[in-house]
């Protein structure tokens, strides 16, 4: 396994081991001992598969209380794949880091806890795993818009499918303070 930093501290990339043979592969997609490794340490307590077809955005979301640190994989297809810190306080506010994951890549990304999320679908269908270090909770749920000028995120897509929440989903300048996470150094 590979642990690759990115420009967004906390954010990392993981790169399993593939074993391929005759039959196909086999890869840890998760492996605790060897994220402690590297100074992860994670607790999941669910996990989630969406199925999305080419230029469906979902994104950009977070749940502030009860933040889920999100581990996240495509296992068919293709997505690029953005977080976002969103967390009052940090040094690195506002600031974006992106991945392109693939069933083909095999790559994993790591998103702490207090980073909004968002993916758009490059491929014609993308299925789309990842574990959570937090439920589900409905009432913690937020997005922010995907195409905030403030955030300028440099999507490969622009023509985008989205769900209705997110169409009309709040700019970062107009979310309360007390509804964004807090930095904890
Ligand atoms: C996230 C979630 C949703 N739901 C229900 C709520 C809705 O009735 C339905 C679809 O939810 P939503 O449109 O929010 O699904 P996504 O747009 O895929 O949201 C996810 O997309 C981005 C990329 C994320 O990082 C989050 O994990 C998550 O917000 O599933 C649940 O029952 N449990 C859940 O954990």
């Amino acid at each position: 396994m590979k642990v690759i930093e990115t420009d967004l501290p906390g954010c990392l990339v993981i790169e399993p081991r593939v074993f391929g043979d005759a039959r196909g592969f086999f890869f840890e997609s998760f492996n605790h001992d060897k994220l402690a490794q590297h100074g992860l340490q994670p607790q999941f307590v669910q996990g989630n598969v969406s199925s999305s077809t080419r230029g469906v955005l979902r994104g950009l979301h977070y749940q502030w209380p009860n933040p889920q640190g999100k581990y996240v994989s495509v296992v068919e297809g293709e997505v690029w794949d953005v977080a976002v810190d969103i967390r009052r306080g940090s040094p690195h506010f506002g600031r974006w880091t992106a991945v392109v994951l693939s069933a083909e890549n095999k790559r994993h990304f790591w998103i702490p806890e207090g980073f909004a999320h968002g993916f758009v679908t490059l491929s014609e269908r993308a299925v789309f795993s990842y574990l959570c270090t937090a439920t589900y909770d409905a009432s913690a749920d937020a997005s922010i818009r995907w195409n905030d000028a403030r955030l300028a995120i440099d999507w490969p897509v622009t023509d985008v499918n989205l769900s209705d929440k997110d169409a009309r989903a709040p700019f970062l300048d107009e979310v309360a303070d007390e509804r964004l996470p807090i930095y904890v150094p």
